[in-house]
């Protein structure tokens, strides 16, 4: 049992090596917003999408409309196939720290996280 929660917070990129505990902010994310240096959000983790912008069957420019933000609602909006969410492992980079995740805090978001 202990190792199934332990599986829920941390995931291996394709290299094998534990990224979760890396933590990118939403302001060092933000600084990688162009085509040739594109990291987006997605479910509180951190990709570095790059290499991937040429390749994805939903076009470039469409990515980079998210580059250094969030794409979760897009990314889930679009209907992702369960082939296109086991693609993101691939560039994952770290994730947000426990401060600014949405979906994945303990015990949730509640009122007091928002900003004023
Ligand atoms: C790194 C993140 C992403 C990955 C790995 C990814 C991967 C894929 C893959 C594999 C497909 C082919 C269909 C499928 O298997 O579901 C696809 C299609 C598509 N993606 Fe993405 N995607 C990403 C992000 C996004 C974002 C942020 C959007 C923004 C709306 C988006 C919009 C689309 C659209 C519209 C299609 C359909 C293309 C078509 O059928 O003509 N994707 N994506």
């Amino acid at each position: 049992m202990a190792q199934v929660i332990t599986n829920i917070f941390t995931t291996t990129g394709s290299s094998g090596s534990l990224l979760a505990n890396k933590p990118i902010s939403l302001q060092e994310v933000s600084w990688h917003d162009t085509f040739n240096d594109c990291w987006i959000v997605i479910y509180d983790r951190v990709y570095d999408i790059t290499d991937f912008l040429n390749e994805h069957p939903g076009g470039e420019d469409i990515l980079v409309e998210h580059a250094g933000r969030d794409a979760t609602v897009a990314f889930r909006g679009s209907g992702h196939s369960a082939q296109a969410i086991k693609a993101l492992d691939k560039y994952l980079i770290g994730e947000l720290p426990q401060h600014e995740r949405i979906f994945r805090k303990p015990g949730g978001i509640q009122l007091s996280d928002l900003p004023t």
